[in-house]
């Protein structure tokens, strides 16, 4: 009843808010299959969704990549941004970025600040970089008055794009100066303002671990700790240590507590859960450990979240959480894709060798023709 009461409440924040119906509408189907679908799994899913633990990831990924309709416009692949890049990281917010497009989403958004922006352009003509972000070293000069006006400017800048984003990436090489991190969690506000889906990853999860309300009950919330991030995240909100012993029983604890979030647990199996039920991914990916994976994999949850979000609502679509489905997905192929790229380079294999092996590891799954 109290999730009825959830959707009912958020529905009516998001239709004063979005001008355009179709939008309202498939936000409105995202939102109730989100909060209700944990319940019945339809008969193409069964075996990926059954009780057992271990998720079926190649079915559920069949099931959520939409075939290539000539019908279709640019767009409707999903439009994902990656808010993320400083002066000192400028690869995560691109392999996070450049893997969602990768993947097949259709345009790939990066705000990040001014000195990250051209070294992000260059990388790749393919992504919209947005230099808006600002960095406390550039306005150390300016009044408490000055500096709340870059402030509104930021968001001013991210607010004229956010109605058009199927989901977003907070975190990814966002760096923790104060001031940047500020500006992040109004833009999460934002996001949860419009219902817009969001993964957290990075940095994004230390401001969110030190200011849980950010994503606290936000069922479009997805975060995406590695073994040190998820470390913190136990410690802050559940006050104890990390239990290996009851890893399932923990994590699904942490989520609940968070009041519904979907956590990706990222290590040896990758464990998902919303605080109602726990999946693994564990099929076999790569012993390379270098940095700029857990980036792949979080422009891939953005991806397939936005894939399984629109999943039309007929009796044959999963009801099963687009957002526990966009999890599985993303953590089935990343892990095949690690496994490609290390049968061809072994102990060289680097983060872009893996993004290179998304789209035949995808292929081999689901064939685009
Ligand atoms: N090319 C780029 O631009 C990239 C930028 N990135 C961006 O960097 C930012 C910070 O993210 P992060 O992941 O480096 O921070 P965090 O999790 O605190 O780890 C820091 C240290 O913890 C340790 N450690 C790690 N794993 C461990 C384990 N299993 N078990 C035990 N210890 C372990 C290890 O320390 P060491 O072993 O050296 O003591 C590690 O160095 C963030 O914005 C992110 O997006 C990355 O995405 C990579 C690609
Ligand atoms: N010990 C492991 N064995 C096999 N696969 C692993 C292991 N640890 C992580 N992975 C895989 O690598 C992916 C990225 O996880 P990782 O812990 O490297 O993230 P991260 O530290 O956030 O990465 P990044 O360097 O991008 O910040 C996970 O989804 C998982 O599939
Ligand atoms: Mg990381």
């Amino acid at each position: 009843m109290l999730v009825r009461h959830g959707v009912i409440s958020t529905l009516g924040q998001l239709t004063s808010h979005s001008p355009s119906s179709s939008t309202v509408i498939r936000r409105q189907q995202f939102l109730v299959r989100t909060l209700c679908g944990s319940r019945t799994y339809l008969p193409k899913l069964t075996r990926a969704m059954s009780s057992t633990s271990e998720a079926d990831a190649e079915s559920v990924l069949r099931t959520v990549t939409p075939s290539l309709d000539p019908k279709r416009h640019k767009g409707q692949a999903g439009k994902i941004a990656v808010i993320g890049g400083c002066r000192e990281y400028t690869g995560a917010p691109y392999f996070a970025a450049i893997s969602a497009l990768k993947i097949g989403a259709d345009l790939s958004h990066v705000f990040c600040t001014k000195d990250a922006a051209p070294v992000i352009k260059s990388y790749s003509p393919e992504l919209i970089v947005h230099p808006v972000l600002e960095e406390s070293y550039t306005i150390s000069q300016f009044s408490e008055e000055e500096k709340r006006k870059v402030q509104d400017k930021v968001i001013g800048e991210v607010d004229k794009w956010m109605e058009r984003f199927d989901c977003l990436v907070i975190g990814p090489g966002l760096g923790r100066d104060p001031f940047l991190l500020e500006c992040a969690s109004k833009i999460m506000l934002l996001a949860k303002k419009f219902n817009v889906p969001f993964v957290v990853d990075g940095d994004g999860l230390f401001l969110v671990t030190n200011s849980i309300d950010l994503v606290n009950s936000y069922p479009l919330a997805v975060l995406t700790p590695n073994v040190n991030e998820y470390k913190r995240l136990v410690q802050r909100v559940l006050n104890c240590e990390v239990d290996e012993e009851n890893a399932e029983d923990q994590l699904r604890s942490l989520a609940k507590q968070i009041g519904g979030v979907t956590i990706l647990r990222k290590g040896k199996s990758d464990l998902i859960s919303n605080g109602e039920i726990v999946k693994s991914v564990s099929i076999y990916g790569s012993p390379r450990r270098c940095g700029g994976q857990g980036d792949i994999l979080s422009g891939g949850v953005a991806v397939f979240l936005s894939w399984a979000q629109q999943l039309k609502s007929d009796p044959e679509s999963p009801s099963e959480s687009p957002v526990i489905l966009g999890c599985i997905a993303a953590s089935g192929l990343l892990r095949k894709a690690a496994s490609l790229a290390f049968t061809k380079h072994k102990r060289s294999t680097l983060t872009s060798d893996i993004i290179e092996c998304l789209g035949e590891s995808l292929e081999e799954i689901c064939p685009a023709s």
